[in-house]
């Protein structure tokens, strides 16, 4: 997959068929979506593009930085892992904040070789959002592209969206969440020093900072599943996403795993913990001894919760 991260200079030299959006989390909706663009790819010989900015529109507009589902690092690993051709994360420059839908449409007919839109049906695009599906019906008559507009797919009478699933993980719908998703809601780090109490306690636990970009679900304790990126292992466990307020009054917020079944050195590995099941909320506890005893109780339940199955791979 070809990457680009400008606007300026920027020229391919295929044809290809596009698709454009914010894609936050790369959810059922956007992958049916692209499921129809890799079909038009392979059935017209062109290359599939994918279109998006490096910070959501909104977020540039009102300056106000806006949590998301993915980094744009974990949004780009997984188009790699479709098999788009070209992804373009564009800067959301003033420049291309002002184009009208009709320059912004010649822009990528005659600079990124579009011969194929496939856009949801409530697509907008241009200066304010002035463009949709009618403009862009309109211009294919002047451009001469081929247009596949695709109606929105639902869970519960809702379409699928990003801010849908957004909402579910803030109230800690993990389960509600991986129906949207297709996959269940992970946070990805490379794993930071402790205090070294866990393993003091006999539960060993890996820590990891949380991405100060990524929707963080309610505090508390989660059914995990753990890959260690490295060689792609995978592991049950349990997770606390929280501050340790009965340890101390000031840490940072951040992800805390125990894996079943695993011994072995993990600092400085990259982790993928993926949140299951919602468990409970993280509390202050009088002591370690409190602390303890409900954390065995956290370990049996999620033990429970996979049917004393521990590693997957
Ligand atoms: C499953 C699980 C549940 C936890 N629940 C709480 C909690 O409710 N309250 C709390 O203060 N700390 C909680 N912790 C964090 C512990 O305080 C932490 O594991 C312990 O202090 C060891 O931290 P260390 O790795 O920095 O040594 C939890 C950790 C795990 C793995
Ligand atoms: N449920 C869906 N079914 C089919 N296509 C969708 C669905 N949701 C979004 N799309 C399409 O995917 C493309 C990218 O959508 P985009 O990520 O910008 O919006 P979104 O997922 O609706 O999220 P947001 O809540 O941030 O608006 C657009 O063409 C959009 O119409």
């Amino acid at each position: 997959m070809k990457y680009y991260n400008h606007f300026e200079d920027l020229k391919l030299h295929h044809n290809t068929v596009i698709t454009l959006g914010k894609f936050d989390g790369l959810h059922e909706g956007h992958r049916n979506l692209i499921e129809t663009m890799m079909k038009v790819k392979e059935k017209k010989g062109l290359r599939a593009l994918i279109f998006t900015f490096s910070v959501p529109p909104k977020s540039h507009i009102t300056g106000q930085p806006m949590p998301v589902i993915t980094t744009n690092e974990e949004k780009r690993a997984l188009f790699e892992e479709i098999g788009v051709d070209y992804f373009i994360e564009c800067p959301f420059s003033d420049e291309l904040m002002r184009m009208s839908p009709r320059e912004f449409v010649s822009f990528l007919v005659n600079e990124l070789q579009v011969k194929c839109f496939v856009v949801g049906e409530d697509f907008c695009f241009g200066y304010q959002r002035a463009g949709n599906i009618e403009t862009l019906e309109e211009l294919s008559k002047e451009f001469g592209y081929d247009l596949f507009v695709k109606s929105k797919i639902q869970h519960k009478g809702r379409d699928i969206s990003s801010t849908y699933i957004r909402e579910e993980l803030v109230a800690g719908n993990m389960k509600t969440a991986e129906k949207l998703l297709g996959y269940p809601y992970f946070i990805e780090n490379k794993i930071v020093h402790g205090n070294h109490i866990g393993r003091k306690m006999g539960i060993p636990t890996v820590n990891m900072e949380i991405d100060p970009q990524k929707v963080i679900p309610p505090k508390g304790v989660y059914v995990s599943r753990i890959t260690i990126l490295d060689d792609g292992s995978t592991y049950m466990g349990i997770s606390n996403i929280g501050n340790k307020p009965t340890i101390g009054d000031d840490y940072p917020t951040g992800v805390e795993s125990f894996l079943f079944d695993f011994d072995g050195d993990l600092y400085g590995k990259v982790l993928r913990v993926s949140l299951l099941y919602y468990v409970r909320a993280e509390r202050k506890f009088e002591n370690l001894d409190a602390l303890k005893a409900q954390i065995d109780k956290d370990i049996s339940f999620a033990r429970e919760y996979y049917g004393n199955v521990t590693k997957v791979c």
